[in-house]
């Protein structure tokens, strides 16, 4: 029996990080790493020439199968079986250390192009970023050989708005891309009318797409402080955050007070007290415990920097911080996706 040679695979290359999964089915495989594969269709089986075989075999193999064929010259051959057909669904969820987060405009791929060789668009309108950017974060230099590498890779998201969890602007398009992030770098543009606002957006929509993406370690970054308006803004931040007048070139410092204090000590549930911050009476832990957490209740920020990542101001300590963040997880191991 002669059978003519086998069919060549069909790679078909994706990125690292690309999920694949049946059409509305089981998850196949999570390619994660360089060089995995999955096989997700098999080939058919081939084609058979009985030209060679002696005549009491042929008349035995074409007795067997019903799938027999006679060409021209009498040449008998058993036809080939087609291969399986998939339908698939393949999702990117990128492979990052950090993931950038903030509303449209706030700096964040300035701020990869700052620390990176990354070269993302950089725009001044809503939306530039569509497709997230991954850029490398070289080790830390202070740091001898052997010590904790802070070598990581950073992804800049597209900008977030409210209601992105429910599918706003781009919305659950690239909140996915935060699964497998260790760190959040929050970037709030310092400059904005209502700042505590605007990052208290971000977080919420991150907790209402996944609330675990707010119990990871998370570095505010308050960007664009070249400009004037961040440090004398005359109105207030909030209702809480009355500044007078007299105490308005402060504004920096109150801004980033405010925020680092919104959320918990790590492993201590505000619930578990009965004072807020401001001496509020906060809820009992059975009624947290009972419903839904709110931002108060999960971790408050590794630290609050301020920055202007165009002008290079303040890069030192942002990635100072970044660092410290990565290697508080270092040797946590990742969620699964
Ligand atoms: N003055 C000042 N402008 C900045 C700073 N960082 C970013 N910008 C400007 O802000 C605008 C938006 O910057 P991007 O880096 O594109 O903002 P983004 O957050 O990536 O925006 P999206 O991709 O739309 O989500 C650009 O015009 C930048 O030049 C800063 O530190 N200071
Ligand atoms: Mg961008």
């Amino acid at each position: 029996m002669h059978s003519g040679f086998a069919g060549e695979t069909l790679r078909i290359p994706v990125p690292v990080g690309t999920v694949v999964k049946r059409k509305k089915g089981a998850v196949l495989a999570d390619l994660t790493h360089p060089g995995d594969e999955v096989l997700v269709a098999r080939g058919g089986q081939g084609g058979i020439s009985l030209i060679d075989v002696p005549e009491y075999k042929r008349r035995k193999a074409m007795a067997l199968s019903p799938n027999i064929m006679r060409d021209a010259s009498d040449k008998v051959l058993t036809h080939g079986q087609p291969g399986e057909e998939v339908s698939l669904e393949l999702i990117l969820r990128v492979v990052a250390d950090v993931g950038l987060v903030g509303l449209p405009n706030a700096g964040k791929s300035t701020l990869l192009s700052a620390i990176t060789l990354a070269r993302p668009d950089i725009a001044d309108y809503p939306f530039t970023t569509l497709m997230p950017n991954l850029g490398r974060l070289g080790g830390d230099p202070a740091l001898g050989a052997l010590q904790f590498s802070s070598e990581a890779t950073l992804a800049d998201l597209p900008g977030l708005i409210e209601g992105a969890h429910l599918g706003k602007g781009l919305g659950r398009n690239f909140l996915r891309h935060l699964r497998r992030t260790r760190v959040i770098v929050h970037v709030v543009d310092a400059a904005a009318d209502d700042p505590v606002h605007d990052y208290k957006i971000v977080r919420e929509e991150l907790r209402m797409y996944n609330p675990q993406y707010l119990e990871r370690p998370y570095v505010v970054v308050l960007n664009k402080i070249d400009l004037p308006k961040v440090h004398f803004n005359f109105k207030s931040l909030t209702s809480n955050y009355c500044l007078p007048y007299f105490e308005a070139h402060d504004r920096l410092s109150s801004l980033a007070l405010e925020i680092s204090s919104i959320g918990c000590e790590e492993g201590h549930d505000k619930s578990a007290s009965k004072d807020d911050l401001n001496g509020h009476q906060v809820s009992s832990e059975a009624e947290v415990e009972g419903g839904e957490k709110e931002l108060g209740d999960y971790p408050r920020p590794q630290a609050v920097v301020a920055a202007s990542v165009l002008r290079h101001i303040g890069i030192d300590e942002m990635l100072k911080e970044i660092r410290a963040a990565l290697r508080k997880c270092f040797d946590h191991k990742l969620p699964e996706p």
